[in-house]
C-alpha cells in the first residue's frame, strides 16, 4: 500500500476554530500547577508550552457544533508530542466527568507519542481514569466520538483514542500502538509500512472511516443528529393495506432473487437522511455484507444494521465478522437508548470452514440473544429473501414487518427439497409447504405487519413504501403518534 497524502498538522487551536462555530468555545481548563514538577522539568514544560502556544498537550472546553453543544478534548503535539503527563490527564479525566455531569456528547481529537516518558508511570496509570471516566459517560447514554490526527500513538491511542460509539482518522494519519521510530530502535528492522496508516485501519475493520478534520464538523453534525436530535413528525405516506395475494410461494422466492429489486441501500437512500455508516467491528474485523448505519428514517432517529444483498455475490456469504458488526451496532443503539432497525435479506449466512472456525453458528445465537434482550424499542423488517440461521439471528424485534414477497425460511428452498427429496427439483414445492410466505407468517404470528407491492414497481417505490411502514412503527414503539391499522 503506497502512503495516502497526509494532511497538514492541525494546531489544537486550529481544530476548535475549524470544528466548533465561531466564539462558541469556553475553556474548561484551570491553570496548570506546576508544584508536582522539579526545577528542570518545569523548564521542560515552559519551553514546551513557549513553542506549543497551549500550557499543556490539551485543551478541553465546551463550544457548539453547527448549533448543537458539545464537550472538546484537543491534544496539541507541538507541546512534547501531544503526551499525556499527569496534569494532561487530570484534564481529560475532568473535562469527561464534567461533560457527563452536564449531558453533553463529547468529542476528542487525538495527536500524541502517547504516556509523556519524563513522567512515566504515574502518568501512564491515569489513562485508566480517563478511560474510568469515559466509560461512566457512555454509561450515562451521552455520545463519545473520536477523531485521530497524525500521529496517534501509543496510550492514547490504547485508552482515549479507542473507546469511541464512532471512530474516524484524518487521511494519511499514522495511528498505531508503537511508535515505528520505537519498534525500529528495538527490533533492528523497520516496522512494515502502510499498516499503522487511517486508511489500512480503516479497510481492516479497526475504525470507522477516513475523516479529513475540515469534514469533522458535517459528520458530528450527522452523528448528533440521529444521537441526540429529537425525533420528527415523519412525511413519508404509509401504504394502504389490501387483502395479500395468494401467491405461490415460488414465485415470492423468485421475484426477492431478482437484482433490481429493492435492497437495504435503496432503504437508506430512499427513506432515509443523513446517514452515516459504521464500518468494521472495531476488533479488526470487516465484512460488508452488513451495514450498520446512525441514520434518520422518515425523520425517526435509529442505528439500523442491514443485510445487504447486493454484497452477498458468490464467493462471499454473510459471515461471522458481519454478524459481530451487527452486534456492535445493537450495542450502540442500546447503550445511547436508540431504536434499532434490522433489515433481513439473505441468500444464507457463509457455510465455510472458516466461518466455523470464527463462530458462525456462536455469532447468530449470539445476535438472537441480544435482540431478545434488547430494552429499547426494536423493529425487524423482513425485506427480501431470509434464509436460515443468518435471517433469524435479525428476526426477533418488538415489531416485526415483512413485505409482501418476503419469506423466512430454515434454509434455502434448494436446500430443504435435497434433505427431503434428495434432489433440488421440489424446491418450488417445499417452499410452499413450508409456510415461508409472508402472508403464512402473518397468519402464524412471525410477523405483525405486510407492507403491499405493487406489481412492476421500481425499487425505490418499495423502499419508500417499507420506510414509511417503520417510520410509522417507530413512532408507535417509541410513543409517538400511535398508529394502528389492521393488516
Ligand atoms: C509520535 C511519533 C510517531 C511522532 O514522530 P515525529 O517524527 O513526528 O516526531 P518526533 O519523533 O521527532 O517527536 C517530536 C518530539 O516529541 C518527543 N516525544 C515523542 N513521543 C514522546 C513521548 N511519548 N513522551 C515524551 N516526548 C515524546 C520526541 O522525543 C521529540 O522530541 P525532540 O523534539 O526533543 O527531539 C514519535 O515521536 C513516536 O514514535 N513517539 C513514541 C510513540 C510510542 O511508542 N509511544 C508509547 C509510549 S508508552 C505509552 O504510551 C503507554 C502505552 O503504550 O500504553
Amino acid at each position: 500500500m503506497t502512503q495516502p497524502a497526509r494532511a497538514k498538522r492541525w494546531t489544537a487551536h486550529e481544530l476548535l476554530d475549524l470544528v466548533l462555530d465561531e466564539g462558541t468555545f469556553t475553556s474548561w481548563d484551570s491553570p496548570v500547577d506546576l508544584s508536582y514538577a522539579d526545577e528542570d522539568y518545569r523548564a521542560v514544560l515552559e519551553a514546551a508550552a513557549a513553542k506549543a502556544g497551549t500550557d499543556e498537550s490539551v485543551l478541553t472546553g465546551r463550544g457548539e457544533v453547527r448549533g448543537r453543544p458539545v464537550a472538546v478534548v484537543v491534544n496539541e503535539f507541538r507541546f512534547l508530542a501531544g503526551s499525556i503527563g499527569r496534569a494532561a490527564a487530570d484534564r481529560i479525566t475532568a473535562a469527561v466527568r464534567r461533560a457527563t455531569a452536564e449531558g453533553l456528547p463529547l468529542l476528542a481529537s487525538t495527536s500524541s507519542g502517547g504516556t509523556r516518558m519524563q513522567e512515566g508511570t504515574p502518568a501512564f496509570v491515569r489513562m485508566v481514569e480517563i478511560s474510568r471516566a469515559l466509560m461512566d459517560h457512555r454509561a450515562a447514554g451521552l455520545p463519545y466520538l473520536v477523531h485521530l490526527r497524525h500521529p496517534t500513538t501509543g496510550g492514547v491511542y490504547a485508552s482515549w483514542g479507542s473507546l469511541g460509539h464512532v471512530t474516524v482518522a484524518e487521511p494519511g494519519a499514522l495511528v498505531g500502538f508503537l511508535g515505528p521510530k520505537v519498534y525500529e530502535g528495538l527490533n533492528g528492522r523497520p516496522f512494515r509500512p502502510g499498516v499503522q496508516v487511517a486508511e489500512n485501519l480503516a479497510a481492516a475493520g479497526v475504525i470507522d472511516g477516513v475523516v479529513a478534520a475540515e469534514d469533522l464538523p458535517e459528520m458530528v453534525d450527522q452523528a448528533l443528529a440521529v444521537l441526540v436530535d429529537a425525533p420528527g413528525p415523519g412525511r413519508l405516506p404509509v401504504r394502504d393495506r389490501r387483502p395479500l395475494g395468494d401467491h405461490p410461494a415460488w414465485d415470492s422466492v423468485e421475484r426477492t432473487r431478482r437484482t433490481d429489486r429493492a435492497g437495504v441501500r435503496d432503504l437508506l437512500a430512499h427513506g432515509a437522511a443523513g446517514t452515516l455508516q459504521l464500518r468494521g467491528t472495531e476488533k479488526g474485523e470487516r465484512d460488508s455484507t452488513v451495514l450498520v448505519a446512525l441514520t434518520r428514517l422518515d425523520d425517526q432517529p435509529c442505528v439500523v444494521i442491514g443485510q445487504d444483498r447486493s454484497r452477498q455475490v458468490p464467493g462471499h456469504a454473510m459471515g461471522p465478522g458481519a454478524l459481530r458488526e451487527a452486534r456492535r451496532g445493537m450495542k450502540i443503539a442500546q447503550e445511547l437508548g436508540l431504536p434499532l432497525v434490522s433489515v433481513i435479506d439473505t441468500p444464507g449466512a457463509e457455510l465455510s470452514p472458516d466461518a466455523e472456525e470464527r463462530a458462525l453458528a456462536g455469532e447468530i445465537a449470539r445476535c438472537i440473544a441480544n435482540l431478545t434482550t434488547m430494552t429499547v424499542p426494536t423493529i425487524s423488517v423482513i425485506l427480501g429473501q431470509g434464509c436460515g440461521g443468518g435471517a433469524l439471528a435479525f428476526l426477533p424485534a418488538r415489531t416485526v414487518i415483512a413485505t409482501e414477497h418476503a419469506w423466512l425460511s430454515p434454509l434455502p428452498p434448494e436446500g430443504a427439497s435435497l434433505i427431503v427429496h434428495g434432489d433440488v427439483a421440489h424446491a418450488p414445492e417445499m417452499a410452499a409447504r413450508q409456510r415461508v410466505r409472508a402472508v403464512d407468517l402473518l397468519a402464524d404470528g412471525v410477523v405483525q405487519h405486510v407492507v403491499p407491492e405493487v406489481d412492476g414497481e421500481s425499487p425505490r417505490d418499495l423502499a419508500v413504501a417499507v420506510a414509511a411502514e417503520i417510520g410509522a412503527r417507530l413512532r408507535e414503539l417509541t410513543g409517538r403518534t400511535p398508529v394502528s391499522h389492521a393488516s
